[in-house]
């Protein structure tokens, strides 16, 4: 990123790169919708075919909700809650109104319209595209344009000040509200209520990052400070709403739970408001609205063409005197006459509604300790009259800059965690590749000194971390006493093979060996036509895995099969139909965890060329997500080029030469 001096220049910047990644987003989301065929978009989770459309009432803010299913379960989906979509009869045009996801279950996708759905969404057929998320540019937009000069936050920014310390120290009497929290993990929480201004917990894999922020959020609601907790995506917002709901806080979540746990309900704010009385007042009022609407539809709407210039008054005057003019007949001036004074019903109405749905959301917010949203909704209506002491993001290396902006510029004090060792941000427009440098990352290099990295991992055998450790962590991880030995022979229901009778899977799936290496001399290959990779004999290895493990009881559960690319992702998929074993691309692994990992490299050429397995980071994230048992597939001659990849192969090697398993 080039430097920045004023915050003026760095609004531009920014505005810039948010605008040339909106566009791109919206230009792919289009072209793909005219290029691909509605089954291949399905496949690729962007769209859903063949659905069928019910009314399904009222949503805040008098939106109309429509519920849509298949027959039984729905495909896999990219399609968030929040995003923006397009419902067509089956061949979208790309015009079409634009609808929110209001509700996704395994079953159904709910939509919310601002104005009257077209009709052809109720009834059979239906086809939903993913579109964009074009609020979330807006509301990013909003917040960078917020930023005034010689505000701390600027300042901050653009590096032209220091963060300050916080006067009183609290910590002598600090009581935890969990028990279990290790020495860095106090030490951090420490630190954290020390500053005055920002604190990045900087959380390598499966180190409490999420834990120890629900405590510091804890701590500082102690000392009567309101909190924003915020993350980029749903899922991360669940992970601390469900951790702060057992710290007995009042906690208070902003739209729609990623996952419909019952747990999570009781907290949302849509659940919330029900009890409300201003929110049951208000719902008879759209039931009244709604039927004064359809009251409307029998007559006649004043449109330009209807009018012929009329003004609403001049229209109710005649309709009074029963007078005609512009050779408008006298019934249709009383049809007009009569949808305008149903009109103003519906607008009085519409305004007293809005209000007490306002007032009731208005002492939710108020009443709770915690808000918790993703940074996109920070930016939303309901949260736009509020301001808190303190802004919280989760998975911040995973946020562009501005989007963490939506929620900082509502804040006094800015809580960072994250991982700048594991992926960055997804930026698909490569003019604005900046946005991958997240705030995070920035802030801890020219911040340093309010950073804290955890050390503890919970995660993985000793042995699996090893690697990353090293090449990426200076070897400051520890694996903590009840993940460092744990093998196979932990896993509930492992039988391990018998060793005289089948010593090649004995070898594979020997409790002692965490972390194997299968050589595959395969041919990588691209579908004419497309960017990703794929191994067929890679691919098959996987499957003889597979095999291994299910025939020694592992339950498919347990299982996660990754790769970098999504050519080899789509051909395993159709390869191992097997329900229970999950299998995605590494970066849609980011933050999961499985007891097995297989990981499948793909790329096989005489030339070393190994395109972007490069990047350490998406090879960090590979490496850091099996517990108990990670297999490595790939072909050792192609890998050895790159010194990451010859000095895991080495380190795995050396710790059992028996691991190489060649085919
Ligand atoms: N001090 C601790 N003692 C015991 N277990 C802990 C401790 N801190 C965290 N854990 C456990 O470690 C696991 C990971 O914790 P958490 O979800 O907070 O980590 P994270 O760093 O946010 O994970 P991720 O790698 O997915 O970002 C959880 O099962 C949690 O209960």
């Amino acid at each position: 990123m080039e430097e920045i001096k004023s915050i003026k220049r760095y609004q531009k910047y920014f505005k810039k790169l948010i605008d040339l990644e909106r566009e791109e987003e919206m230009m792919t989301q289009l072209n793909e919708i005219r290029v691909l065929s509605g089954a291949e978009r399905q496949r690729k989770g962007r769209a859903l075919l063949d659905l069928r459309g019910k009314d399904a009432g009222a949503g805040l803010g008098g939106t109309y909700l429509v519920r849509l299913g298949g027959r039984g379960k729905l495909p896999d989906t990219q399609i968030s809650v929040g995003d923006l979509v397009i419902l067509s009869s089956g061949n979208p045009s790309g015009r079409e109104e634009h609808a929110v996801v209001h509700e996704l279950t395994k079953g159904t996708i709910t939509v919310a319209y601002q104005t009257l759905p077209p009709h052809y969404v109720y009834g059979r057929g239906v086809r939903v595209d993913l579109f964009a998320n074009d609020v979330t540019f807006k509301r990013m937009q909003e917040a960078v344009g917020k930023l005034k000069p010689h505000q701390i936050l600027s300042d901050l920014l653009l590096f032209h000040r220091e963060p300050r310390e916080e006067n009183e120290k609290p910590l002598e009497e600090l009581s935890y509200s969990n028990s279990k929290l290790n020495s860095k993990q106090k030490f951090a929480i420490e630190k954290c209520l020390q500053s005055k201004d920002l604190f990045l917990l900087h959380g390598p894999p499966g180190t409490g990052k999420t834990t120890t922020l629900t405590e510091i959020i804890y701590q500082e609601v102690k000392v009567g400070k309101k909190v924003l907790a915020t993350a980029d995506s749903n899922t991360a917002v669940d992970n601390m709403v469900e951790k702060l709901m057992k710290s007995g806080l009042k906690v208070l979540r902003i739209g729609n739970p990623a996952r419909i746990h019952q747990e999570l309900i009781p907290v949302c704010l849509d659940y919330k408001i029900q009890n409300t009385e201003g929110f049951q007042s208000a719902t008879a009022m759209w039931n009244s609205i709604h039927e004064l609407k359809q009251d409307q539809d029998k007559f006649t709407v004043p449109n330009g063409q209807n009018k012929r210039g009329l003004s609403d008054q001049e229209i109710l005057k005649l309709s009074k005197k029963k007078a005609s003019t512009r050779g408008i007949p006298i019934p249709k001036i009383h049809r007009m006459a009569n949808w305008l004074k149903l009109q103003v019903k519906v607008n009085k109405l519409v305004e007293e509604a809005k209000k007490a749905e306002d007032e009731a959301v208005k002492q939710l917010i108020s009443q709770s300790d915690v808000v918790l949203s993703t940074n996109s909704a920070a930016g939303s209506e309901v949260l736009e009259p509020f301001s808190f002491d303190i802004s919280v993001i989760d998975e911040c290396t995973q946020s562009v800059e501005p989007s963490s902006l939506i929620a900082m510029t509502k804040a006094k004090k800015w809580i960072m965690a994250g991982d700048h060792k594991q992926l960055p941000p997804t930026v698909i427009c490569e003019e604005a590749e900046d946005l991958y440098l997240s705030l995070f990352e920035r802030w801890i290099s020219g911040y340093k000194e309010w950073s804290v990295m955890l050390e503890v991992q919970y995660r993985m055998n000793s042995e699996i971390m090893k690697f990353s450790n090293r090449s990426f962590y200076g070897g400051q991880l520890i694996a903590a006493e009840q993940a460092k030995d744990k093998t196979l022979n932990d896993l509930n229901g492992f039988m391990p093979p018998d060793e005289q009778y089948d010593p090649e899977k004995f070898k594979l799936l020997s409790s002692d060996k965490p972390i194997s290496f299968l050589h595959v001399e395969g041919r990588e290959e691209r579908k004419e036509g497309a960017y990703s990779y794929f191994n067929l004999e890679e691919a098959e290895k996987v499957k003889q895995v597979i095999e291994a493990l299910l025939f020694s009881r592992v339950f498919p559960e347990d299982i996660g099969i990754i790769s970098p690319y999504e050519g080899q992702v789509a051909l395993m998929k159709r390869m191992i139909e097997i329900e229970g074993i999950e299998i995605k691309s590494i970066d849609g692994f980011q933050g999961r965890e499985k007891e097995i990992i297989i990981l499948s490299l793909v790329r096989s050429n005489n030339k070393g060329r190994i395109g972007f397995l490069t990047d350490y980071r998406r090879l960090n994230v590979a490496l850091t997500r099996a517990k108990k048992k990670l297999i490595i597939i790939g072909n050792e001659n192609t890998l050895k080029e790159n010194k990451y990849y010859s000095a895991l192969v080495r380190q795995i090697s050396k710790s059992d030469r028996s691991i190489l398993v060649n085919n």
